[in-house]
């Protein structure tokens, strides 16, 4: 029995994700929470003949039935990008948005895992994990960042270049999930050593940039939301097969290093600096995170990425945990 609830569930990521998610029969409740729409969503994707129970909640008053006793909660919930902005920029309205929803979650569902979309990724995790500090629930081996998605661009826009299956190309992504902060580890990818070094340096400005060539294309309409309903449920449903499966899957995700002091010992040598929150391979087990795998070789270049980004996604962890910190009302 695993109860998956969706924040944000009527949106442009949220509705693509619950049809996904609805199609698995290791889910037995999904329940679709949002302030808007929430209801009609819940009545469409229940016609669906798979087992899971669909729910729908419209809200602040019905979140707390959505979320109660969630094994799941992904957070998709939240304002996009329009041209011209940064994620940072979203921080502004989003981190309250995501801030509410983890309080509704530290009340309600205290050992559920939590799975976020919404950006900017690099603070809206840390603010998920200061406010389950502050209510004594908080396990860093339940807390996630999706950064799926560019995994996923990084598989298709290799693939493209070397002419290959996508499914069989496989480039881990680490750092953070904005610009600068995504760096992927293309040396690691068989079949990258035939690229020259000008081929390198342009894929990795194109995946670290992908979000902005769709924020382009939709011209004001928002952003990434069926490749990032695709990457949602792919990361979901991993976690499930392992949490409740008992299936290993490694996946790349940004974390609390704190989840496996190991692990994170290694990332701050290669790094040379330390940090809270990192994407990085993770094995996942029973409890959730069961080990940060090591990020293997990086070339001089992806070395060069790392010293660029961490500034940035210091500051971006700062903001997040210090906006919740320095609320006295929490
Ligand atoms: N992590 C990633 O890789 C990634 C990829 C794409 C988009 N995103 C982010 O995901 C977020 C959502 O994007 P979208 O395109 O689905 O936006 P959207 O506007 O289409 O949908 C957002 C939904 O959130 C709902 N919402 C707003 N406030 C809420 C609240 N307090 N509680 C519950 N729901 C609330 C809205 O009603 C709406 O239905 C954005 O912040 C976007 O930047 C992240
Ligand atoms: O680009 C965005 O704002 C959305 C998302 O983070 C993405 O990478 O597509």
């Amino acid at each position: 029995m695993v109860k998956v609830t969706v924040c944000g569930a009527a949106g442009g990521i949220g509705q693509p994700l619950s049809l996904l998610l609805k199609q698995s029969n290791l889910i037995s409740h999904l329940a679709l929470y949002d302030i808007v729409n929430a209801h009609g969503a819940a009545a469409d994707l229940s016609h669906i003949d798979t087992s899971s129970k669909v729910t729908g909640h419209v809200g602040p008053f019905e979140l707390e039935e959505a979320i109660k006793n969630a094994d799941i909660v992904v957070i998709p919930a939240g304002v996009p990008r329009k041209p011209g902005m940064s994620r940072d920029d979203l921080f502004k309205i989003n981190a309250g948005i995501v801030r509410d929803i983890a309080v509704a979650a530290a009340n309600y569902a205290p050992n559920a895992l939590m799975c976020i979309i919404s950006n900017p990724v690099n603070s809206t995790v840390p603010i998920v994990a200061e406010v389950f500090k502050k209510y004594n629930v908080y396990n860093p081996r339940k807390l996630f960042g999706i950064t799926t998605l560019d995994l996923v661009r990084s598989s298709t826009f290799l693939s493209e270049l070397l002419d290959a299956n996508p499914k069989q190309v496989n480039v881990p992504v680490v750092g953070g999930h904005s610009g600068i902060t995504i760096i992927p580890l293309l040396s690691q990818a068989p079949g990258t050593e035939k690229l020259s070094e000008i081929q390198l340096e342009n894929l990795t400005k194109r995946i670290q940039f992908a979000g902005d060539e769709v924020v382009k294309a939709k011209n004001g309409a928002g952003s990434a939301t069926l490749s990032m309903a695709y990457a949602g449920a792919r990361f979901t449903l991993n976690l499930v097969e392992s949490v409740f499966n008992g299936v290993t899957r490694v996946e790349c995700a940004y974390v609390n290093l704190a989840s496996d002091p190991e692990g994170a010992q290694l990332i701050h040598h290669i790094a040379g600096e330390e940090f809270e929150y990192f994407s990085v391979p993770l094995e996942f087990g029973r409890e959730g995170i069961q080990r940060i795998l090591p990020i293997g070789k990086m070339s001089r270049f992806e070395y060069k990425l790392l010293t660029s980004a961490v500034p940035e996604l210091k500051s971006n962890i700062i903001k997040g945990i210090s906006f919740i910190t320095d609320d006295s009302k929490l």
